[in-house]
């Protein structure tokens, strides 16, 4: 059942607690309760995910808006970024029921072999690698048709997904003006940009149809997927929303090592404390930002760091928090003819008769642009073999089938940083920094478990990430200068002009990278898995080291961010991780 005071709760002792009903810690509870005799609390800071403004996490057109100034947000802030002129970027994460996973852009993409490959091989665990986690992600996805009812045959691979997994993925139920023009283009420039049937069939590299979490013309988040179907029918699992977890709390020690199996929480920063015991083991799955956050206000971290704000060190682990690593975004705009049918008439505010239509279509009958994401194909590329920026900085990416940028399209002003212009009509796309070499931290602020912790994702500290940014930018600009695109695309927009004009060099698209570059919203390794001694915060088994009775299961356990969105993956993990779990317990 689902509660929101931690008074209402009948019984302080579980056999599991899950910390964050989030993307992961939803899959682990979930799954843990098929065992009737398995009990679960599930404790969440954030808020229902139904009721008050849910539509906006419902409807996937509205993905862009479901975060930003919204009661599902944690809205944090980064510190000054060195790199993008000193700018304090917003750092969303999601605060209410499936997390992230219900404020996120909903795009579905799980990286390449190498990604997960380096995984076990940093971890010495096999069950990571591409062919044994595949297994996994077919385990967590359905595929569900196109919401139109079109038939995406050709579009994705279906050999390589499942069709039984609580989360539904599809592609477009709605095409756009300028879908013919990018397969076109994958036909024109093939050798550059050629078109891949699925890119998440374990060949990444090329465009394809994007996929998203979203099915029935909605969102299919952790929450709507893995923990709303069973939540009014298991007794043995309890969910308390609106309640964060303060602290983890010593209860003796075992093997020699301190012993963490219980958590205090609290609903404000002065209001009572109250303790939940778990009998088997604490689930940490508060993601990239509320995991280290958690474990260093138990005292756990780098000692020297922790005195700094007053915190007492219980434990030593000095990787806690660090190795922070995101994607970095930037978006490029061109404009097109004033009477190009684009998606800009619901995003720029123009024709509000137009965005009533679209949204009474979609209560009508979850149909329409509002069931479907801003845009339909994206793709992922490496640099070329002989690039002087391999030359001189050497292959920093996972392996030679993942990416070191991508590149996505939509037909409409598209932007994570610009304002948007009040009309006009635009063809976007958006260029991500996939295999970032920069590393970022989350360190405390206070000992007080209310005021958010000091998040750096250090964007662009490396300068192989910003000359893989230029390259994005540069082959976005290639793309667009394909023959099938004369008489659509006019001209750059605002000061892509300047970035873009024939005396321009590399400084100028510098210039524009600095002062647009956001978060793609990627926060991941802050707590990341080593299988050697003395390195990383978890194990291969996700337990955490150094104490004994906590596991994380999160974003933030992956050793490197995947080149790609990393949704699917962490769903992938989590997995992985309740078979582990399941197994450790003999349930
Ligand atoms: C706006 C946005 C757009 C994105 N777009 C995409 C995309 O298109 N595709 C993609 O693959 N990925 C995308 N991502 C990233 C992706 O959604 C996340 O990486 C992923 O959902 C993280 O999963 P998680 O389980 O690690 O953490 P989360 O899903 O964030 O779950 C953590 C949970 O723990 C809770 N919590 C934290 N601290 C505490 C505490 N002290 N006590 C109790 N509860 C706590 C949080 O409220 C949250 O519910 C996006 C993210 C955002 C925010």
């Amino acid at each position: 059942a689902l509660f929101t005071d931690p008074s209402q709760l009948k019984q302080t002792t579980y056999d599991f607690v899950v910390i964050g009903a989030g993307t992961a810690g939803n899959v682990v509870a979930t799954r843990l309760t098929e065992n009737p005799s398995v009990k679960v609390l599930v404790i969440e800071a954030g808020v229902s995910d139904t009721g008050f403004d849910s539509d906006l996490i419902r409807i996937p057109f509205l993905c862009g808006q479901t975060a930003i100034n919204t009661p599902f947000d944690w809205n944090y802030t980064t510190v000054p970024q060195k790199a993008l002129n000193n700018q304090v970027l917003p750092y969303y994460r999601g605060f209410v029921l499936g997390g992230s996973s219900s404020t996120n852009y909903l795009a579905w993409t799980r990286g390449s072999p190498d990604d997960y490959n380096r995984f076990a091989n940093v971890t010495g665990d096999s069950s990571y690698a591409w062919d044994n986690i595949l297994t996994y992600f077919k385990k967590s996805e359905h595929h569900a048709t196109p919401e139109d009812g079109r038939n995406d045959t050709g579009e994705y691979i279906p050999s390589v997904h499942g069709f039984k997994g609580p989360v539904a993925f599809s592609v477009t139920g709605n095409l756009s003006n300028i879908d013919d023009r990018v397969l076109a283009t994958t036909q024109e420039l093939s050798d550059q940009f050629p078109f891949n049937q699925d890119t998440n069939s374990g060949n990444l590299l090329g465009i394809g149809w994007q996929q998203n979490s979203l099915g029935n013309g909605s969102r299919s988040s952790s929450s709507a997927a893995y923990l709303t179907p069973v939540l009014n029918t298991r007794a043995n699992l309890d969910v308390l929303i609106q309640t964060r977890v303060t602290r983890l709390v010593t209860t003796g020690t075992s093997n020699g090592v301190p012993e963490f199996k219980s958590v205090e929480v609290a609903q404000t920063s002065t209001g009572p404390r109250f303790t939940f015991k778990a009998n088997n083991e604490i689930i940490l799955s508060a993601g990239a930002i509320g995991s280290p956050q958690i474990l260093m206000l138990s005292g756990i971290g780098d000692p020297a760091e922790l005195a700094k704000v007053g915190v007492n060190s219980t434990v030593s682990l000095p990787e806690v928090g660090k190795n922070l690593q995101d994607h970095p975004i930037v978006s490029t705009q061109w404009v097109v003819p004033d009477d190009a049918p684009t998606r800009d008439i619901y995003t720029l505010g123009e024709d509000p008769a137009a965005v009533s239509a679209g949204l009474a279509q979609w209560h009508a009958n979850h149909t329409g642009i509002y069931a479907n994401v801003l845009g339909n194909h994206m793709g992922f590329f490496r640099l070329p073999q002989n690039s002087s920026i391999l030359a001189q900085f050497g292959d920093q990416s996972a392996g030679p089938g993942s990416a070191h940028y991508e590149l996505a399209w939509v037909s409409g002003f598209m932007s994570v940083s610009q304002p948007f212009p009040t009309s006009g009509r635009y063809f976007s796309n958006i260029n991500v920094v996939n295999s970032p070499t920069s590393r970022g931290s989350v360190v405390l602020n206070s000992s007080d478990p209310f005021t958010a912790p000091l998040i750096d994702p250090n964007f662009f500290d490396t300068d192989f990430d910003l000359q893989v940014m230029i390259e994005a930018i540069k082959a976005a600009v290639r793309f667009a200068s394909a023959k099938v695109w004369d008489g659509y695309i006019l001209h750059p927009y605002a000061d892509l002009a300047t970035a873009l004009a024939p005396n321009a060099t590399d400084a100028d698209i510098v210039t524009y990278i600095r002062r647009w570059t956001g978060s793609i919203k990627h926060p991941m390794s802050t707590a990341a898995a080593n299988g050697a001694e003395g390195k990383g915060v978890v194990g291969a088994d996700l337990t955490v080291k150094n104490i004994s009775g906590v596991r994380i299961v999160d974003g933030s356990v992956f050793p490197f961010i995947p080149s790609a969105h990393p949704q699917a993956g962490i769903y992938g993990v989590a997995e992985v991780a309740s078979d582990k779990i399941k197994a450790a317990y003999h349930l």
